[in-house]
C-alpha cells in the first residue's frame, strides 16, 4: 500500500520531502560510507533547491560529500544544454554549493552524445554500468500524462515498461521533447530500497485522479504504485490532489 504526504500552507512540500530524504541519508550512512540516490529532472529540481539550498536548517544537515547522485532519466543532449537534467540540477543546486562541499554526480558520457544516434544504446549501457548494485532512494516525478522517469504510457513505448533485464534503456521518439533520452526501467525501481514521487500544482490534478481513483495501470506512475507500493511514498500538495476522490491521507 502506497503512502501519501500532503503538504499545505503550514508545511511546505520541500520541507517535508527534505526531512524524509535526510532520514534516508542518515539510515544509509549508518551502515555504508555513501548515500546512493537517483533523482528526476523537471519540477523536482526546484523542490530540491528549495529544500537543500534555500532552507538553511535542512541544508546544514546534508552530508553532500557522502552523496552519490544518479539520474533516473537524462535527455541525450550536451550537459550544458537547457534540456539536460544534469544541467538543470547543476544550475539550481550544485553551483550554489562551495566546491569542496559537493556530492559526486554521475552524468551520461558527453562524448557519446556527440558521436550521434548509433551511440545512444551505448550511452544507456555505460550508464547502467556506473549504477550501484542497489539505490538507497529514488525520487520520481509524475508528468501530466502519467509518465515517470522517461517511461511513457502508450503502445509505442511499451518496450520500455516490458523490459525485464536491462536497468537503463534508450527511449526513442519521446512524446515530450527532446526525443532521445535514457531511462531507468522497472527492474531498477523494484530493486531500490525506497521510492518517492513528487507532484505539485494544478497541472497534475487530472492525472492524480487517474492514478489514485481509477488505478489505471496503463500509466507508468500507477504501475509503479501497483508493483512496488510497499516502498512508495507520494509527496503532493493540496492543489495537485484536488480531484482525487479517495481520502488520500488515509492511504498513509
Ligand atoms: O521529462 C521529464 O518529465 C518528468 C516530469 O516532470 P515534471 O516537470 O512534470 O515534474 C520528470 O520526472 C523527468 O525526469 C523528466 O525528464
Amino acid at each position: 500500500m502506497v503512502r501519501a504526504i500532503v503538504s499545505n500552507i503550514e508545511i511546505s512540500l520541500s520541507k517535508s520531502l527534505g526531512e524524509h530524504i535526510l532520514k534516508h541519508q542518515d539510515i544509509a550512512l549508518k551502515s555504508a560510507r555513501k548515500f546512493n540516490l537517483a533523482i528526476s529532472g523537471g519540477s523536482l529540481i526546484n523542490v530540491l533547491r528549495a529544500a537543500f539550498i534555500e532552507d538553511k536548517t535542512l541544508a546544514s544537515k546534508v552530508d553532500w560529500h557522502q552523496w552519490n547522485i544518479f539520474f533516473v532519466d537524462e535527455r541525450i543532449v550536451p550537459l550544458d544544454n537547457p534540456d539536460s537534467n544534469f544541467g538543470a540540477f547543476k544550475k539550481a543546486v550544485l553551483d550554489s554549493l562551495p566546491e569542496n562541499k559537493r556530492p559526486t554526480v554521475y552524468t551520461i558520457d558527453e562524448q557519446l552524445v556527440k558521436d550521434g544516434k548509433d551511440s545512444y544504446p551505448l550511452i544507456a549501457m555505460e550508464y547502467e554500468k556506473i549504477l550501484p548494485e542497489k539505490l538507497d532512494l529514488v525520487i520520481l516525478g509524475c508528468g501530466p500524462d502519467g509518465h515517470t522517469c522517461s517511461l511513457f504510457p502508450g503502445e509505442s513505448h511499451r518496450y520500455l515498461l516490458d523490459e525485464k533485464a536491462k536497468k537503463v534503456m534508450w527511449c526513442q521518439d519521446s512524446p515530450k521533447p527532446p526525443s532521445d533520452r535514457i531511462t531507468v526501467t522497472l527492474p531498477l525501481l523494484g530493486n531500490s530500497n525506497e521510492i518517492f514521487f513528487v507532484a505539485e500544482g494544478s497541472s497534475k490534478q487530472d492525472i492524480m485522479h487517474e492514478i489514485f481513483d481509477k488505478e489505471n495501470l496503463e500509466l507508468p506512475c500507477a504501475l509503479v504504485n501497483h508493483l512496488y507500493g510497499n516502498k512508495v511514498t507520494w509527496f503532493v500538495n493540496d492543489e495537485a490532489v484536488k480531484k482525487v476522490e479517495k481520502d488520500i491521507q488515509s492511504i498513509n
